[in-house]
């Protein structure tokens, strides 16, 4: 019998259509539950790095769309890691399948029920992973989860990661939303 996972998750792909507004270029890729049915998925899927730029894997909760406007989401906010250009050689399909690994293995312990799932942004200008939790007024989940994922990457301590609330990402006028958190 196949390996059962702690959750049913379930693969999203957006690809950039400009003649279609944003929530037409989301789509459900598919669920799975065990460990069996993600490498499955994982080893037929085109790599990050190999994407069109404009495009992005999210992988969440099964019930919770990668959307800020999920009622799951609407109060939480996200861990955000931004690439430079050289990382998505490097980087970035070693930390997305790293983040894929800590979700379905639920490695944030007792916080794992604030995760509600992670984002991958495949940009010309630098590319993007992303944790999104679902409350961001708690410090603790939030912190440990960051430094949990901190670590799961192997990013050095001296490079900060910040925490942005979603309600601050949706309103922001400039590049990013303020931190809420660092680590
Ligand atoms: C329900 N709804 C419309 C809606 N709901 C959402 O949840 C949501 C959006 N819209 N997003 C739209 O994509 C633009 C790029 O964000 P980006 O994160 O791809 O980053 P870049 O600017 O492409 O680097 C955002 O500015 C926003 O327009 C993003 N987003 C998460």
């Amino acid at each position: 019998i196949k390996h059962p996972l702690q959750n049913k998750w379930a693969l999203w792909f957006f690809k950039n259509d400009r003649t279609k507004e944003w929530t037409a270029n989301l789509k459900l890729v598919t669920s799975f539950d065990t460990v069996e049915d993600f490498w499955a998925l994982y080893n037929h899927v085109q790599k990050a790095s190999k994407l069109p730029s404009g495009c992005d894997y999210s992988l969440f909760k099964d019930g919770i769309q990668p959307m800020w406007e999920d009622a799951q989401n609407k109060d939480g906010g996200r861990w955000l890691i931004n690439l430079n250009k050289q990382q998505r050689h490097s980087d970035l399909d070693n930390f997305w399948l790293e983040t894929l690994l800590c979700l379905i293995g639920e490695s944030f312990e007792e916080f794992s029920d604030d995760v509600n799932g992670a984002v991958v942004n495949v940009r010309n200008k630098g590319d993007k992973l992303s944790l999104w939790t679902r409350d961001a007024t708690r410090p603790d989940a939030i912190m440990k989860i960051g430094k949990k994922l901190k670590d799961s990457l192997k990013i050095p301590i001296k490079i900060a990661i910040g925490f942005q609330a979603h309600t601050d990402t949706m309103t922001k006028t400039g590049s990013t939303a303020r931190d809420r958190f660092r680590v």
